[in-house]
């Protein structure tokens, strides 16, 4: 008769992306997971857009030049990658294996193309969130209110979010982002739901027969 031992029993680390349209509020509710979960890891991407007044290099992203991200991409050095609103953003990576690998959760916040490539690399290991702003006006609202994007750049960014909202229905859960700390709670839960997937829970077979070894 074996004895029970929970230790039989890993999880392996899952992607959790968020998407949406620019200013329906992924990045402020990333950055509120990431406060509240110690378990889960932000991957941060690399672009070629200039730095907005307030980011930090290395925090919110590694900003390169076109030629440093070409070649990153060539190499293989980059997950996924894609042109939005006419820079390049991709994801590094050697941190996203590394931290899976650690049994460590990932954060992303990246567009429809991003998703679409992670889902089909490693469908399994991906949960996807789209977030949807409340209303138009409101949306306008949070861009000019971030107060670090040109009028140009709010009209080009309001001009596709039509584009972005329609890929919707590829994702797995849809939420409204009406009030931020009910958005974070939502995607806590999220995570914490599907950190309990059968799939991801490695050696489960092993701790139910030691189980049922014992009965
Ligand atoms: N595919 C992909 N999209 C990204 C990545 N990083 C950021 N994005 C997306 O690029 C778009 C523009 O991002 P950003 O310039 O930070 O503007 P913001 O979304 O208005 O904060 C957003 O839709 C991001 O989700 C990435 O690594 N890969
Ligand atoms: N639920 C919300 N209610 C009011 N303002 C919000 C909400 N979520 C985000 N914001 C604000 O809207 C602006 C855009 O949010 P941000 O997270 O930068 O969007 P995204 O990363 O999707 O472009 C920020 O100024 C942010 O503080």
């Amino acid at each position: 008769m074996a004895a029970t031992n929970t230790s039989l029993i890993h999880r392996r680390g899952l992607m959790l992306v968020l998407s949406s349209p620019s200013g329906a509020g992924k990045t402020t509710i990333a950055r509120g997971l990431l406060e509240r979960d110690p378990g889960i890891t932000m991957s941060v991407s690399v672009t070629t857009r200039a730095m907005r007044p307030g980011e930090a290099e290395g925090l919110d992203y590694y900003f390169i030049d076109q030629q440093r991200f070409d070649r990153m991409a060539e190499t293989g050095d980059l997950l996924e990658h894609a042109r939005v609103f006419g820079n390049c953003y991709g994801t590094p990576r050697v941190a996203v294996e590394d931290a899976l690998g650690a049994g460590r959760d990932v954060l992303f916040a990246i567009d429809w193309q991003g998703a679409q490539q992670l889902a089909q690399n490693a469908r399994d290991d991906l949960v996807s969130v789209f977030v949807l702003p409340p209303t138009v006006s409101e949306l306008e609202r949070r861009l000019r209110g971030r107060g670090q994007d040109s009028e140009e750049v709010i009209a080009n960014r309001m001009a596709k979010a039509s584009n972005e909202i329609s890929h919707w229905p590829e994702y797995d859960y849809v939420i409204v982002n009406h009030d931020v700390d009910e958005s974070i709670a939502a995607v806590e839960s999220i995570l914490r739901a599907e950190r309990l997937r059968r799939r991801r829970q490695v050696g489960l077979p092993e701790f139910v027969r030691s189980i049922q070894d014992t009965l």
